[in-house]
C-alpha cells in the first residue's frame, strides 16, 4: 500500500483553488506530514512548485497509474500547525478567497520559494547545432551547471524561457531545477577551541615562534570565546593569519552556527506599578470571568484610565502559567509607548512585528516564535497570524481602528481572526477602546462578550472639557481664518503657559483643491477622479491616490486668469499659520508628508514628547494612544469632514475621532481642554463626543442602523468592478444587473446597485459597484459563478470584501 497527500499549489488562480494528490514516495513516507511544504511537477511542462500538504491519505492501484509523485520536502519542520490549516479554511471561506490566497496571509513572505534552473552543456558531438543558439551556448559550460539567471544577466536581449526549453528538448543542453527559499536562514563561522588538553599541551609548551599563537588561544579558552574571524581580531588585536595558523594546527575549529538578523535593541526598561482600584477591579472581572467560561472581554474604557496597565498583567500571569500571547496595536511606528511598555516589562521574550522589517528580519522573527524562543508578539495587523507556541491570550489595542481590516485580497478582520484562534485554543481574547467599534459594542451587550468598563482616568483625573465652536457664526462675525477666535486665544494663552498644544485636521497637504475665481475650472488628477491638492513646500498640485504630480499654475491652464487659488485647508497650510502668527513657536508637524522616511515618526515623537516643541499639527496619526503629560490644550479644526461622506459608518468614525483625538489632552496634572471647530454644532455625534458619553451615542446611532438595516444586523459583500474601458465596463454591469434579477424581492438578500463609485476612476480605472446585503453566505457562490462567467475574458475586474470599512 502508498500514501497520498492532497496538495495546495502555488497558484492563485480561482481554476487552480483546489486539492491535487500525489502519491508520496516512500523515501519520504516517515518524513511528511499534514502542513508540511512539498515540491511537486506541476501543469504539462512539470514545473517545480511548491504546495502545501492539507492531508494524507490511502491510495489505490487505479490512483497510483495517474498520479504524479511529490520530489522532495521543502522545509525540515511542518509550516502549517492543525491549527493554521483550519484558519486557512476558515479565512478562504468566510472571505471568499483561494486556499493559496489564506495560506499565504498566514504564513511571512519570506519563506515563499522561487524555482532555480542551472544549465549544463550535453556535448553531443553528432547533433548540429542550429545558429540561433550560438549566443547562449556561448555563456555555457560543458563541464558544471550555470544558473540561468547568469546568464540572462550576460543576455543583452530578453532571454525567453521557451527557446532554453527547446534546447532540451533538442538535447541539447540537461537542465537541472532546484527551489530555493527567497530569504536564508543565516549562518556565521564562529572559531571554537577544538581539544582542551591538546590547546594546554600547546600553550604550555609552545615552539618559540608561535608564542603570539599560544597567549590568544589561551585567552580564548579562558574567556570561552565562540566568535567570528574578524571579532577575534577585534578583541586580541592580532591578524587573521594567527587565527588561521591555529585553525592550521587543529586548535581551533570553524563552526556554523545559525544566527538570527536583529532588529533594533532595546534596554529600556518598564516597571511595575500599583494597579489602580479600578484597573484590580476590571482584571478581577476578566480573570473570574474566563474561569467561568467566557473567553472574549471588551475592555470599554475612558482615555488615559491605564488599559495597557492591565494588559501587561494579563500577559504576565499568561506567561506564568506557561502560554503565549499575541498583543495587537494598529499600527507599531504610531504606537511607540505601547510597544516600548512590553519590551520594557518583558524583555527578550517578546518580538515586535514591525511592519518596516526586511523580509530576513521578519523571517527571523517567525523562526524565533516557532520555536518558542519567544512567547509575546507585539505587532500590527498581521501579527495575528504569528505560529506562537501554546498561544493562550490575544490583546487588540484600539479595537475599533479600521487599519485592523486588511485591504488586500483576503479582506479579513484582524478581530474575526483572533476571535477564530482564540476558540480553537480555548483562550482569552481581549478588545481595548474608549470608543468601541459598534460590532464589538453589540456583541457585548447582547451577551456574545463579556463587558468591562471603566469610566475614569488614573488617579481620578478629568477628563477634558470639550467646547463647540460654530464656524458659522465665526464667519458671520467676519473671521474668515481657519481659527476660531476662542481657538487662536487659547493657543496664546497656552504658549504663554509654556503648556503643550495638540492641532488635528484629517488631511495633509495645504489646500483641498485649487480652482480658478474667473472660470471656475478645477485642477483634476488626469487619473483619478479626484481633485489636486497643493502641497507648498514643493510648491506643486499631487494626487492622493495615484500620486501625481504637476507643477502649480502660475495661470488658469482654461482661461489663463492670474485668480487661480487654492481653498480648503491641509495641515500644511496649519502649519504655515501657526508659523505666521506664532512665530516664535516651535511647531511639528506629523502626517504622511513628513514621515515617510525611516524613523521620522519617531524622532518627531519624542521631539514632542521631550518638550523640544510647543505645537503638534498633525493628521489621525496623532489619534492614536499617545501619552504626553504636558498637553492641556487639543483643536479639532474640521470636525464634520467625514461626517458627510457617503458611509454609514460616517458618525462613528466622527466620534470616534474626536474623542480618541480629545483623549490625548490633560493627561498629565493639569486640567486639558478641547475645541471642537464645525459647520454642524448640533449634530449628534460631534455633541455626544464632547460629552464624553459613548452609551449614549451608541444607543441612538444602533437604532438608525437597525433601521436602516446596516451591520452589525446584517452582512455586506462588496463587489467593486473596474476596468480601463468605461463603455465596458458599465454594459458589463448592466448586463450583470440583469443576471441577478432572480435574486431580487428576495426577503434574505437585498441588492444595491450597479452604480459608480464615489471614486469613479482611480488610476485610470473607472469603478463602479454592487452591493449585497443580507444572507450573503447563502448566495456567495451563485453571485461569484455568475459574475465569474460574465466577466471571462473582458477588460473587467472584480473583488470582494465582506463587510468593508470603506465603501469609497
Ligand atoms: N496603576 C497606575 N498607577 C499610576 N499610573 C498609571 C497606572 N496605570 C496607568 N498609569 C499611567 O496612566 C497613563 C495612562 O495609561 P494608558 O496610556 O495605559 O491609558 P489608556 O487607557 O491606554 O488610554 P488611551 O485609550 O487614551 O490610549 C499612563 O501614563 C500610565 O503610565
Ligand atoms: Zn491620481
Amino acid at each position: 500500500m502508498f500514501k497520498i497527500a492532497s496538495i495546495i499549489i502555488n497558484n492563485s488562480a480561482k481554476e487552480m483553488d483546489r486539492e491535487f494528490d500525489y502519491i508520496i514516495p516512500d523515501e519520504l513516507e516517515e518524513l511528511i506530514r499534514s502542513g508540511m511544504r512539498v515540491i511537486v511537477p506541476f501543469g504539462s511542462s512539470n514545473k517545480y512548485t511548491e504546495g502545501y500538504v492539507m492531508k494524507i491519505k490511502q491510495g489505490t492501484e487505479l490512483t497510483h497509474y495517474k498520479l504524479k509523485k511529490i520530489i522532495d520536502v521543502a522545509d525540515k519542520d511542518v509550516i502549517l500547525t492543525e491549527e493554521l490549516i483550519e484558519l486557512a479554511y476558515f479565512i478562504k471561506n468566510k472571505y471568499y478567497c483561494t486556499m493559496w490566497d489564506a495560506i499565504q496571509t498566514i504564513v511571512p513572505a519570506g519563506i515563499s520559494l522561487k524555482e532555480n534552473i542551472y544549465i549544463k552543456l550535453k556535448a553531443p558531438l553528432s547533433i548540429k547545432i542550429p545558429d540561433k543558439y550560438n549566443e547562449i551556448l556561448s555563456c555555457i559550460d560543458d563541464k558544471k551547471y550555470v544558473d540561468i539567471s547568469v546568464i540572462e544577466k550576460n543576455f543583452n536581449k530578453k532571454l525567453k524561457r521557451s527557446i532554453i526549453f527547446n534546447m532540451e528538448r533538442e538535447g541539447i543542453i540537461e537542465l537541472k531545477r532546484k527551489m530555493d527559499q527567497k530569504v536564508k536562514e543565516k549562518t556565521l563561522d564562529i572559531y571554537v577551541p577544538l581539544e582542551v588538553e591538546k590547546c594546554n599541551e600547546f600553550i604550555q609548551n609552545p615552539p618559540p615562534r608561535y608564542r603570539k599563537q599560544a597567549e590568544i588561544l589561551k585567552q580564548i579558552i579562558d574567556n570561552k570565546d565562540e566568535h567570528t574571524i574578524t571579532e577575534l581580531c577585534r578583541k586580541y588585536k592580532c591578524t587573521p593569519g594567527v587565527i588561521k595558523g591555529l585553525e592550521g594546527k587543529g586548535l581551533l575549529v570553524k563552526i556554523k552556527k545559525e544566527i538570527y538578523r536583529e532588529p533594533v535593541k532595546d534596554e529600556h526598561v518598564y516597571p511595575k506599578v500599583e494597579l489602580t482600584l479600578d484597573q484590580k477591579k476590571a482584571l478581577t472581572a476578566i480573570i473570574e470571568g474566563y474561569k467561568n467560561g467566557i473567553n472574549t472581554f471588551l475592555l470599554h474604557g475612558v482615555t488615559g484610565c491605564g488599559k495597557t496597565e492591565i494588559y501587561l498583567n494579563l500577559v504576565e500571569k499568561f506567561l506564568k502559567h506557561g502560554y503565549g500571547a499575541i498583543v495587537l496595536v494598529p499600527e507599531i511606528a504610531l504606537t511607540p509607548q505601547t510597544v516600548e511598555r512590553f519590551k520594557g516589562r518583558f524583555g527578550e521574550v517578546v518580538a515586535v512585528l514591525h511592519s518596516r522589517l526586511s523580509n530576513g528580519e521578519r523571517f527571523d522573527e517567525w523562526r524565533k516564535i516557532k520555536s518558542g524562543e519567544v512567547k509575546v508578539v507585539v505587532g500590527a495587523r498581521s501579527a495575528v497570524f504569528a505560529p506562537v507556541n501554546n498561544l493562550k491570550l490575544i490583546i487588540i489595542d484600539e479595537e475599533h481602528e479600521y487599519s485592523y481590516k486588511s485591504e488586500m485580497t483576503p479582506k479579513y478582520h484582524t478581530r474575526e481572526i483572533a476571535e477564530f484562534r482564540i476558540k480553537q485554543n480555548q483562550g482569552l481574547l481581549i478588545l481595548g477602546s474608549a470608543t468601541p467599534s459598534f460590532e464589538s459594542y453589540y456583541n457585548a451587550k447582547s451577551g456574545a462578550y463579556g463587558l468591562v468598563e471603566i469610566t475614569r482616568r488614573v488617579d481620578n483625573k478629568n477628563l477634558p472639557e470639550v467646547r463647540i465652536v460654530d464656524m458659522r457664526e465665526e464667519l458671520k462675525a467676519g473671521n474668515r481664518s481657519i481659527f476660531s477666535v476662542e481657538l487662536f486665544d487659547s493657543i496664546k494663552e497656552n504658549l504663554n503657559r509654556g503648556h503643550q498644544t495638540i492641532l488635528f485636521l484629517n488631511r495633509r497637504g495645504y489646500s483641498t483643491f485649487v480652482s480658478c475665481r474667473a472660470c471656475g475650472y478645477v485642477s483634476k488628477c488626469p487619473h483619478c477622479d479626484v481633485s489636486l491638492t497643493y502641497h507648498s513646500s514643493n510648491n506643486k498640485l499631487i494626487c492622493h491616490y495615484c500620486g501625481f504630480e504637476s507643477k502649480m499654475h502660475q495661470v488658469c491652464p482654461n482661461c489663463e486668469s492670474k485668480y487661480i487659488k487654492y481653498f480648503g485647508t491641509g495641515t500644511e497650510r496649519i502649519e504655515s499659520e501657526i508659523k505666521k502668527y506664532f512665530p516664535n513657536a516651535r511647531v511639528l508637524r506629523m502626517d504622511m508628508d513628513t514621515t515617510r522616511k525611516k524613523g521620522e515618526h519617531e524622532r518627531i515623537y519624542n521631539e514632542f514628547k521631550n518638550n523640544n516643541a510647543d505645537i503638534l499639527v498633525g493628521t489621525q496619526m496623532i489619534s492614536k494612544g499617545m501619552d504626553f503629560k504636558n498637553v492641556t490644550l487639543v483643536g479639532i479644526l474640521a470636525a464634520d469632514m467625514i461626517l458627510n461622506l457617503p458611509d454609514f459608518r460616517s458618525s462613528e468614525r466622527t466620534f470616534q475621532l474626536i474623542t480618541q483625538v480629545s483623549g490625548r489632552a490633560g493627561r498629565g496634572d493639569k486640567a486639558g481642554r478641547v475645541i471642537v471647530q464645525t459647520y454642524d454644532p448640533e449634530h449628534y455625534s460631534i455633541i455626544y463626543a464632547s460629552k464624553h458619553d459613548y452609551v449614549n451615542f451608541y444607543n441612538r446611532e444602533i437604532q438608525i442602523r437597525k433601521m436602516l438595516n446596516h451591520p452589525p444586523f446584517t452582512d455586506i459583500l462588496y463587489v467593486l468592478l473596474t476596468s480601463p474601458k468605461e463603455d465596458e465596463l458599465i454594459k458589463a454591469c448592466m448586463e450583470l444587473k440583469d443576471e441577478f434579477r432572480y435574486l431580487y424581492g428576495r426577503k434574505d438578500i437585498e441588492i444595491l446597485g450597479p452604480v459608480p463609485n464615489h471614486i469613479s476612476k482611480i488610476k485610470n480605472n473607472y469603478r463602479w459597484h454592487i452591493i449585497f446585503k443580507g444572507e450573503i453566505h447563502k448566495y456567495y457562490e451563485i453571485i461569484n459563478e455568475t459574475a465569474s462567467k460574465k466577466l471571462a475574458g473582458t477588460s473587467i475586474n472584480f473583488s470582494f470584501d465582506v463587510n468593508p470599512y470603506s465603501m469609497i
